[in-house]
C-alpha cells in the first residue's frame, strides 16, 4: 500500500506507455501515450494522443488524461495518483495536469530531447518550456520524476521516420 517510488515500477509503467504510443500511431495519431495509476501503483486509465482521429489540436495525451481523469475522481484523490507519459508534458498538458489536481508526473524522455525528434515538423512545434517551470509557477506542488533514460531507446524508437 501507499505510494509507489518503485524505480522498477516506475520504468514498466513507462514501457506500458510506450505501448499505448505504438497503438496511436498505428491509429494514425501522433505517436504519445500516458496512463494514470493510483497510489499502489494500479494503472487506473491509458490514453493516446487523439489528435488526427478526433481533429482537436489539445489532442495530446496528456492533456486528453487529465480531462478523462478530472471528470471520473474528485481531486482530493487525485493529488495522490500519478501521470506516467512517454514524453515530458508539453506547458499545455502540465496547465491541464497543474488544474486536475493530479500529484505527480513521471515521464520518459524530456521535452527538449522530443524537440530534437520533431525538429520544425509542423505538426508538433514544440514548446520549448520544461513542465517543472509550469509547475513551479503554481500554488501546489507536484512532484516530477524523469526523463528516465532506461526507456529512452524504446520511447523514441516509436519516433523514428514519423516526423519529417
Ligand atoms: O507530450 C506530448 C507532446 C505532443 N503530443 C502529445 O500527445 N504528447
Amino acid at each position: 500500500m501507499g505510494e509507489i517510488n518503485n524505480r522498477e515500477r516506475h520504468i514498466e509503467l513507462l514501457r506500458r506507455c510506450v505501448e499505448v504510443s505504438v497503438r496511436a500511431k498505428a491509429s494514425g495519431n501522433h505517436p504519445f501515450g500516458a496512463l494514470l495509476a493510483d497510489a499502489d501503483g494500479n494503472v487506473l486509465l491509458e490514453q493516446g494522443n487523439i489528435e488526427v482521429t478526433e481533429g482537436v489540436c489539445t489532442g495530446h495525451a496528456e492533456a486528453s488524461l487529465a480531462a478523462e481523469a478530472s471528470r471520473r475522481y474528485p481531486k482530493e484523490r487525485l493529488r495522490t495518483y500519478t501521470l506516467y507519459t512517454t514524453a515530458e508534458p508539453c506547458a499545455m498538458c502540465a496547465g491541464d495536469i497543474y488544474w486536475s489536481g493530479i500529484g505527480r508526473v513521471v515521464y520518459g524522455i524530456s521535452e527538449r530531447r522530443l524537440a530534437g525528434l520533431t525538429g520544425e515538423d509542423k505538426r508538433n512545434l514544440t514548446l520549448d518550456l520544461p513542465c517543472r517551470i509550469v509547475f513551479g509557477a503554481g500554488r501546489r506542488p507536484i512532484e516530477v520524476l524523469g526523463p528516465f533514460p532506461e526507456v529512452e531507446a524504446e520511447t523514441v524508437a516509436v519516433h523514428a521516420g514519423y516526423w519529417s
